[in-house]
């Protein structure tokens, strides 16, 4: 497999109030082209620094060392590509967010202009990173629309965020996330903020689009059990640190680590056999 990223000792220190906070420590870590990869750990253990810090998108107030190279230029592009999308060049190797990076957060209001409809939201996207003017970037948003499963596109595209659910909103942030053809997503507890039943049909649609495109997806979620029906990988963070990271199965089935058994104990009511036998089934 082709690696689409090194990450070596990558240390990213915050400075708060005169003082410094470590939130990440000497990590070394390769993300495969074309795998999901979710990045698990309790509240502060640093898995939104690495997501940050691999999009480009970390604070000024943030020291970086160590460093994270990308090597695109084996990778092959998707036959599923359209034909106005960009090939994937970086400059000086390193990738533009939102074009080669799809980032989606957990607030999807956050993430949405709250008085600009979704179809502009969308199309700008598409006039930034694809230079496409706005009759087709209007028309492009409204396939987003169709890929993401919202009821109705044509009404969906004159709509303003807050007339939306927060499904519905976490599916149009998604539609702009890939709008670009991104090589990577990262999805930051992109469903944390949502009822279970959204959940499910956020990760199943996660999981459609990310092999529709043949995108990397990096999954980032203090949930064990959801990060374990998607990801084919699993590195588990605490304090900054990698503490374990293997095939999902191994860890869900052999964790080496007392703190990832203690991850999957704390899970209410898991139960390894049905957890492998979803994760097998979504291989
Ligand atoms: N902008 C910032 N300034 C100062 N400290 C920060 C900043 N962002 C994060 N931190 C600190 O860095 C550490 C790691 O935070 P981070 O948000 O990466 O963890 P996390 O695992 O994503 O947690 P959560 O799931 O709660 O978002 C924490 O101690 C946090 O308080």
């Amino acid at each position: 497999m082709t690696v689409l990223a090194s990450i070596r000792d990558l240390t990213v220190t915050y400075r708060r109030d005169g003082t410094e906070v470590a939130a990440l420590k000497n990590i070394i870590l390769d993300i495969q082209a074309g795998e999901r990869l979710a990045i698990i750990g309790e509240s502060g253990s640093g898995k939104s620094t690495l997501a940050l810090a691999i999009a480009g998108l970390l604070p000024a107030s943030a020291r970086i060392e160590g460093s994270i190279d990308w090597q695109t230029s084996k990778i092959q592009m998707s036959h599923s590509l359209e034909p106005e999308r960009e090939p994937f060049l970086l400059r000086d190797n390193i990738p533009l967010g939102g074009r080669d990076i799809g980032f989606v957060f957990q607030d999807p209001s956050a993430s949405l202009d709250p008085v600009m409809t979704v179809g502009k939201q969308i199309a700008e996207v598409l006039r930034t990173h694809l230079n496409l003017d706005w009759h087709r970037s209007f028309a492009k948003a409204k396939t987003l629309l169709e890929r993401v499963r919202l009821p109705d596109p044509d009404s969906a595209l004159r709509a303003f965020p807050h007339q939306l659910s927060g499904g519905q909103k976490q599916r149009v942030a998604i539609a702009a996330a890939i709008a670009a053809g991104p090589k990577l997503l990262i999805a930051d507890e992109a469903t944390s903020a949502l009822d279970t039943i959204v959940q499910a049909e956020i990760v199943d649609l996660i999981r459609r689009l990310v092999a529709e495109d043949g995108m990397t997806l990096l999954f980032i979620s203090h949930d064990i059990a959801l990060a374990a029906e998607l990801a084919e990988r699993i590195a588990v963070f605490r304090h900054g640190q990698v503490v374990e990271f293997g095939k999902t199965e191994q860890i869900v089935e052999a964790p080496t680590q007392a703190y990832t058994r203690a991850l999957l104990d704390a899970h209410i009511g898991l139960d390894a056999e049905p957890l492998l036998h979803r994760s097998r089934l979504n291989a």
